[in-house]
């Protein structure tokens, strides 16, 4: 039995990319959507909320010197192009995949409302949000956490390039250990930077626990999903 009935799946972009240098990576983002498919056929909604890195980043050279909103919107819209690309390939491996963005942008994909996106799930849809928060100076992160919020999900899991959060960051040090678990006032109070202090505070006030596994783990999201011991939880 899963443990939980509604998730919402934060997905790096930079994971997209897998071994290339940017852009997505067909191997890759097949790999993700069969294990959210796993998933969806346990009986569990999902909810994903994808990043940009793999896009934005990729162009950022040109963003040097811009505003930091303007580049923030380019951002935004990266995220975009990665849900369009999930949503595709979710519909051709037999899910039902829906779009929905936080700018206004109707000519490519319908606008983020709350009852729709609460309707989808409720029909056994996956759910896509694209760019963020719809705001500059936020990151993806804090879209998972705001949006698992709103649809009253039971978790946030954040699918990321390492495997939980460490004591520090484990690509500078190289002795960090692993937490199995850790308080959101500890993760914020030591600047653990796995995640924004944003995100961490929204779903500590909503008492949303968080999950941080490891993308390139086969398997790790149905573990994660049924509460097995995989990644670091984050809790009150
Ligand atoms: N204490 C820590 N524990 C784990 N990872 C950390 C920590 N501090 C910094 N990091 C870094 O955070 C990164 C994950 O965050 P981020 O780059 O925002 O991922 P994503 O692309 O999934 O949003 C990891 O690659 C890791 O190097
Ligand atoms: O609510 C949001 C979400 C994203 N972004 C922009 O979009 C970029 C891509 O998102 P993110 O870096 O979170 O993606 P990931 O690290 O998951 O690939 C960010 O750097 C921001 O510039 C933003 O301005 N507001």
């Amino acid at each position: 039995m899963p443990a939980y009935k509604r998730i919402l799946l934060k997905l790096s972009g930079e994971a997209l990319m897998g071994d290339d240098a940017f852009g997505i990576n067909r191997a890759t983002i097949v790999r993700m959507v069969e294990e959210i498919a796993e998933v969806t056929r346990m009986g569990v909604q999902v909810a994903v909320v994808i990043g940009g890195g793999n896009i934005f980043r990729g162009v950022a050279g040109g963003s040097v010197g811009m505003d930091r909103a303007t580049a923030d919107y380019m951002g935004m819209l990266a995220t975009v192009m990665n849900a369009l690309a999930l949503g595709d390939t979710m519909d051709k491996a037999g899910l039902v995949a829906r779009v929905m963005s936080a700018i206004g942008i109707e000519r490519v994909v319908e606008p983020y409302v709350r009852p729709k996106a609460l309707q989808y799930l409720e029909e056994g849809k996956v759910v896509v949000f694209a760019a963020g928060t719809g705001n500059p100076f936020f990151t993806t992160d804090t879209a998972a956490a705001l949006r698992g919020a709103e649809i009253g999900a039971e978790i946030v899991l954040k699918a990321t390039k390492v495997d939980g959060v460490y004591s520090a960051d484990p690509k500078k040090d190289p002795e960090a250990t692993r937490y199995t678990s850790i308080t959101f006032d500890e993760v914020i109070g030591k600047n653990l930077e796995v995640m924004d202090a944003t995100a961490f505070a929204l779903c500590r006030d909503q008492k949303l626990p968080i999950k941080i596994f490891s993308i390139f783990k086969l398997g790790a999201l149905r573990r994660v999903v049924m509460g097995e011991d995989e990644g670091t939880l984050v809790h009150v």
